[in-house]
């Protein structure tokens, strides 16, 4: 009798629209991202709409919300490195198997980075028994435009004919900012003189499946999981 794989936990941190979250949503528990389910959407933001589509999924997605001013103000005395164990803590606390930053728009200090690789251990906590790893979706090749803006710095640098290629990458979460090693890139084509808004158009589309595929390969590094002929059928609507 073949053992029931065992599903796979994700938390998704945002700070925006979520369309990308939207497509994790979209491939939870189908052939693309197998017997896995987002267990958390934080966000930093309170009007950001990735929560309403996290509250509209079916089932819905349990959300949260951190955001670093605030809590600064409700916490006198506090730190940023503060605000960044208490995200390690709303994040652990979920036992993930991985963490996608889909437009999470802060960077994460070793506050957070030392307690879900398992080297700080929060007060009245679980360690995670293993480490989570954190990827980031990224709107630029690996080594150019980190930071943000990154899509209208890239597209400007095109068009001023300062680099060739422009694109995506899904990259493993680190301490210096969009320097981890990079899980998928993706070249995305750009015209010279077009709008930036079809540019856009077009990078977008191609975010929405790499991040899929980005997350699909970092879990199966820890769980992989071998998608049934039954479950394929079932999930074609067989
Ligand atoms: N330790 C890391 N943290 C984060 C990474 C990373 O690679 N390592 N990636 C970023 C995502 N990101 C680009 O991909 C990015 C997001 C935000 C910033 C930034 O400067 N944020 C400011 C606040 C800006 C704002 O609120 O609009 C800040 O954190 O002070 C840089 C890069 C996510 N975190
Ligand atoms: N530096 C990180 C960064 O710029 N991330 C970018 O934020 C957007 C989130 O869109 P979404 O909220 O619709 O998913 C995406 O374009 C992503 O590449």
């Amino acid at each position: 009798m073949a053992q029931n794989p065992v599903e796979r936990r994700i938390v998704v941190l945002i700070s925006g629209s979520g369309s990308n979250l939207q497509a994790l949503i979209d491939a939870q528990n189908t052939p693309r991202l197998p017997h896995t389910r987002i267990a958390l959407v934080l966000s930093n933001r309170k009007a950001a709409y990735g929560l309403t589509r996290a509250a509209n999924a079916s089932p819905p997605i349990r959300t949260a919300y951190l955001a670093l001013q605030p809590f600064l103000k409700a916490n006198p005395g506090k730190t940023r490195e503060d605000y960044d164990r208490e995200v390690a803590r709303i994040v652990v606390r979920e036992q993930p198997d991985l963490v996608v930053l889909a437009g999470w728009m802060h960077v994460l200090g070793e506050g957070f980075l030392d307690v879900v690789s398992g080297h700080t251990v929060l007060q009245g906590e679980p360690a995670p028994p293993t480490p989570i790893p954190v990827i980031n979706l990224h709107p630029a090749l690996p080594g150019a435009f980190d930071g943000t803006h990154a899509i209208e710095r890239a597209f400007e640098a095109y068009q001023r004919g300062e680099v060739e290629r422009v694109g995506v990458m899904v990259h493993r979460v680190i301490k210096e900012v969009d320097r981890g090693e990079p899980v998928v890139v993706r070249e995305v084509p750009c015209e010279k003189r077009e709008p930036l808004e079809s540019f856009e158009e077009r990078l977008h589309k191609a975010e929405w499946e790499v991040i899929v595929e980005a997350t699909r390969r970092v879990l199966d590094e820890a769980k992989p999981v071998r998608v049934s002929v039954e479950f394929l059928r079932v999930a074609r609507g067989g």
